[in-house]
């Protein structure tokens, strides 16, 4: 056969095009030309040389061969676009003849065993079927016809192909064991009709002896083999087989099981409406669009087949981290808060017109309302909460009480919608090396309490504003209030002629009528012509995590980076994408309720994703507080608790993140998930002569629960890294999340602020520290413990929240049973430490001198020679030297004639610019840098992480490793040379 050629890369336009490079020649320069940090680049791919002539068989043999193949590739095609479309396998991969056969050979044992053919040759065949088989031979047609289906199309599945065939191999010993001792255990000799008509000779064999011991063990075994066979066919683990059949049911009703819990509950779909009242069919638009990017078979419609991919990521217009209501991301005209849904309205209750709702605003007023009026809004909520359960009934006894004392101010909290589990995810999990993967059972996050809508305290609160009002005679009225898990937000309007800061100058009145210290004035509330003072409940609530993940926001959003973020005060749950974040900051003082933030992130994520879509890095300098994460399989290393080791996992993550952008460039992609799409779809081909598995790369998140800690050893690296990071990282799905309880400018550098854009602030002990987390006042304001204000990125506002709650007990569970489904791999390179410095040649034995002399130029910041010469005691020439060495490292500036240098450190750069100097500390304790080699297996055993790297690939982030320049890493001595210097917090 003709030597087929590789076609060309489809992305050639747009990677030539973007990246402009001239096409090397297709032999690899070997590493040691490589410049250091520099990363392999792919080669165009080009016809292979033939390397001999070819000998040719014979043309009727070329014919039939060629006559297979193609109706083999016909038949794949077709069946390759059934289901998910995976018809852009590369023709090298197809294994379409083999398929061919199988269909052949099924077809064959259907004409003789289903249509009741007879004749010669006919019953010959027949005979030998049943012969074996018994009357199993029946069920071998369908049994061919899938594992031909499935060679079709994932050829390239070896260990997945063989799975399936051990497990019909072992249905086919079990079905025809049964069938033999169901057939009255016949035997070969004399009784041959009966020995076909029940499991045929294969049947005897395996069956024949255990069945003679005892035929109840015989079928008990059997039977346990068969349900292990049909185990192994779906690579169902024992554990994941409740969760599978569930999806199973799910996938067989065709429903998603909020639709049908919704249908179920008689939803009326009112939160079609919008603001105005008018029907804005979002319901039927969510429907529709998680079907509208699918046409027959999972085809997507109106695929540009031309393009490399059908969508990219940039095609994204208005993006925004926070997930809205119904799962898309609104115009930014929404605000940065989303805008308050109405609130449902039970089947049967006739939804009040906004004109009806405005006439009773207007009504209540002039104090013409009574509770008649306001009769539509309560009713509604008050059914719908009824139907929704606990929340109804608890919500309905207080409200009762509540129309008396204040009828004409109605509840505007939003009322959650009814919460089925989550559905589990229906496609098979199958990471790298075909391991199943269960995610963990929505139900092991507990549900939290129910959400009050009004209690007796608010009403005591409305009554207390209106007096104060009353008192200063202020013409505003407060025209509702909606009811949060932590504070209630009530709403006052003015009257027309009436300023603001009437009501604002109020604010400490304000606070003494309602004997709260925590009272905060939101002037506008955003998108609405109202005045928000929210006050703490006397009655807080817990956010469950579960709740929050179970709400339709973050069901419907199949994002692995999406997490539960909390409750706002609407009562409306907030769920974020941190890939859309893309970075965010976490600050509040002592018990606020950072590290909380940080388990219901951590927890989401094992949740939501597998160890093939995020892995995590996490830094720990506390010690305590992300240990029972350690060996999840999400983790790319253990959990770091060194803040040297942490500076350096930092700089690992740059050159992760430089690989990446390597491979994006390469192949002409801008985005990782645009990349990864096309490695799925067998787009992204590595160069010839390279030996490299291309995988798809995991989102990569990085946690710091201490960022002070960090910045106290090495304050520049750590920060030249995180910078680093977080201008180019989105692309690479490297995304940062960076806790600190200490949010002060030496921390949170003016570098880092501006290039982490998402904030979530926990309460601040001062307006200052709020000022630097979120450049505004408030978060001092927040009364602690989870309560929070959430400004992702792109809002100019933000939204005050209640972080969600997740117990410890929680969190072991979630983390057994992840653990329990695949081991943690670590790669060793980021642990690899680059060979450091020693003393540099030049220091020589004046290493102790010139210690001496930094620590005195630094902390008298005065750069000058005969200061050293007095103070040291050395003499002229030494102290030029020593002059020339500091300012050959940075220490001072040139020299400028008889004027004293300029000292270029900082005092509070001192104990950092020492530990450089000295050079030998990390050295001694750095581990022998593994061989690239070593490297290089230990990047293929991380299934999924990246693709098998082979030496050559991996020389280039070796090279990065070698020229690394430890002189740049502190050791972490402090002043009082303890190196232990994360232990000076205090903890
Ligand atoms: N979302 C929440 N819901 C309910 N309670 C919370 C929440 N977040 C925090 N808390 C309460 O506040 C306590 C302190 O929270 P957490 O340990 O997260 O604070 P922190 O800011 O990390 O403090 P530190 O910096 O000292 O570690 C928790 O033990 C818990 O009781």
């Amino acid at each position: 056969m003709a030597t087929r050629t590789s076609p060309a890369r489809p992305s050639a336009g747009r990677s030539g095009g973007t990246s402009g490079r001239s096409p090397k020649s297709t032999n690899r320069p070997a590493s040691s030309d490589k410049q250091p940090g520099t990363q392999p680049r792919a080669q165009p791919r080009t016809k292979a040389p033939d390397p001999e002539p070819e000998i040719r068989p014979i043309w009727p043999a070329r014919l039939i061969a060629a006559c297979w193949q193609g109706i083999g590739h016909l038949l794949g095609g077709v069946t390759r676009r059934m289901g998910r479309d995976l018809s852009a396998l590369p023709p090298e991969e197809r294994r379409d003849g083999s398929g061919l056969f199988f269909v052949l050979l099924a077809a064959f044992i259907a004409t003789f065993e289903w249509w009741g053919l007879t004749g010669g040759f006919v019953d010959g065949v027949h005979g030998v079927l049943r012969g074996t088989f018994g009357w199993f031979a029946v069920v071998l047609p369908p049994m061919l016809l899938i594992f031909a289906i499935r060679v079709f199309r994932r050829p390239a599945d070896v260990r997945g192909n063989n799975r399936v065939a051990i497990g019909f191999s072992l249905l086919t010993l079990a079905g025809t064991s049964l069938a033999h001792v169901g057939g009255g255990m016949p035997g070969p000799g004399g009784d041959f009709a009966g020995l076909q008509a029940a499991g045929g000779m294969l049947g005897f064999l395996a069956g024949g002896l255990l069945a003679g011991v005892n035929v109840w063990l015989a079928v008990a075994v059997w039977s346990v083999l068969a349900f292990v066979s049909v185990l192994i066919l779906t690579a169902t683990p024992f554990r994941a087989i409740p969760m599978r059949l569930r999806a199973l049911y799910e996938a067989l009703m065709g429903q998603y099981p909020d639709e049908a819990a919704m249908d179920a509950a008689g939803h009326d779909q009112s939160y079609l409406y919008d603001e105005d009242g008018q029907a804005s069919g979002r319901d039927t638009e969510a429907r529709v669009g998680r079907k509208k990017g699918k046409g027959l078979f999972g085809r997507k419609r109106g695929a540009d087949d031309g393009a490399l991919l059908d969508g990219y990521v940039g095609d994204e217009a208005f993006e925004r981290a926070l997930i809205d209501d119904d799962g898309t991301h609104p115009a930014p005209s929404a605000g940065a808060v989303p805008a308050r849904a109405e609130p449902a309205v039970a089947p049967g209750v006739r939804r009040p017109t906004q004109a009806e709702i405005a006439a009773d605003k207007i009504k209540a007023r002039q104090g013409l309302a009574t509770s008649t009026d306001a009769a539509p809004v309560t009713e509604a909520i008050s059914t719908v909460a009824s139907g929704i359960g606990g929340a109804g009934s608890t919500s309905t006894g207080s409200g009762a009480a509540a129309t008396v004392a204040a009828p004409t101010v109605p509840v505007l909290s939003r009322v959650p919608a009814p919460q089925p589990p989550i559905p589990q995810r229906t496609e098979q999990l199958s990471l790298a090396g075909d391991v199943t993967y269960t995610l963990p059972d929505a139900e092991l996050l507990a549900p939290g309490t129910p959400p009050k809508e009004r209690s007796e305290a608010n009403d005591a609160v409305v009554a207390a504003l209106t007096d104060t009002l009353t008192q200063f005679n202020v013409d505003a009225q407060v025209t509702g209030f909606s009811r949060g898990p932590t504070v209630t937000r009530y709403e006052i309007e003015l009257g027309s002629g009436t300023k603001v800061e009437r009501v604002t100058q109020l604010s400490k009145n304000i606070s003494y009528a309602v004997a709260s210290a925590d009272v905060r004035i939101l002037s506008p509330i955003p998108g609405k012509s109202a005045i928000g003072i929210e006050i703490p409940n006397t009655d807080r609530e817990t956010v469950s995590l579960g709740d929050v993940l179970r709400s339709q926001n973050a069901r419907r959003n199949e994002h692995p980076m999406v997490m539960g973020v909390g409750k706002d005060v609407e009562g409306g749950f907030v769920v974020a994408n941190l890939a859309k974040m893309p970075h965010l900051l976490v600050a509040g003082a002592t018990g606020a309720g950072k590290s909380s933030f940080v388990n219901s992130m951590i927890t989401s994520i094992l949740m939501r994703a597998t160890p093939d879509e995020v892995r995590m890095v996490m830094v720990d300098p506390k010690r305590v507080e992300l240990t029972a994460y350690e060996g999840v399989p999400h983790l790319i290393t253990p959990i770091i608790t060194n803040p040297k080791k942490a500076a350096e996992a930092l700089q690992w993550v740059v050159r992760e993140m430089d690989t990446r952008y390597d491979d994006l460039s390469n192949y002409g992609f801008k985005h990782i998930d645009d990349f990864n799409k096309a490695v799925r779809a067998g787009k992204v081909h590595p160069p010839v002569d390279s030996k490299r598995v291309v995988k798809p790369y995991p989102y990569l998140l990085i946690i710091v629960d201490e960022l002070a800690d960090l910045m106290m050893v090495a304050p520049r690296d750590v920060e030249d890294s995180i910078v680093r990071i977080t201008q180019l990282a989105r692309a690479a799905g490297i995304h940062l999340v960076l806790a600190t309880q200490r949010p002060s400018v030496d921390v949170v550098t003016g570098l880092i602020k501006a290039n982490v854009p998402s904030r979530m602030a926990f309460a601040t002990s001062s307006v200052t520290d709020s000022r630097v987390v979120l450049d505004q006042p408030g978060a001092e304001k927040l009364i602690g413990q989870g309560d929070a204000l959430f400004l992702p990125m792109g809002a100019s506002k933000a939204i005050r929240v209640q972080g969600a709650w997740v117990t410890e007990s929680e969190i072991h569970q979630v983390v057994e049973h992840v653990k329990g489904q695949l081991k943690a791999v670590y790669r060793q390179d980021v642990a690899v430490e680059a060979p450091k410095k020693q003393i540099d040649d030049d220091i020589g034995d004046d290493l102790d001198v010139l210690l001496q002399a930094t620590e005195l130029v630094v902390t008298t910041q005065f750069g000058s020679t005969s200061m050293l010469q007095r103070k040291l005691r050395v003499g002229f020439a030494k102290a030029g030297r020593l002059m020339d060495l500091l300012e050959s490292r940075g220490v001072v500036g040139p020299s400028e004639g008889s004027k004293a240098r300029d000292v270029l450190v900082k005092p509070d750069d001192l104990a950092a610019t020492l530990s450089a100097l000295r050079g030998d500390d990390a050295a001694a304790q750095a581990p022998v840098s593994p061989s690239t080699a070593a490297l290089a297996e230990n990047a293929n055993a991380n299934h999924g992480y990246g693709g098998d790297l082979v030496a050559d690939d991996l020389a280039a982030r070796t090279h990065a490793v070698e020229y690394y320049d430890g002189a740049d890493v502190p050791s972490g001595e402090d002043d009082d040379g303890d190196s232990d210097a994360w232990s000076l917090t205090g903890r």
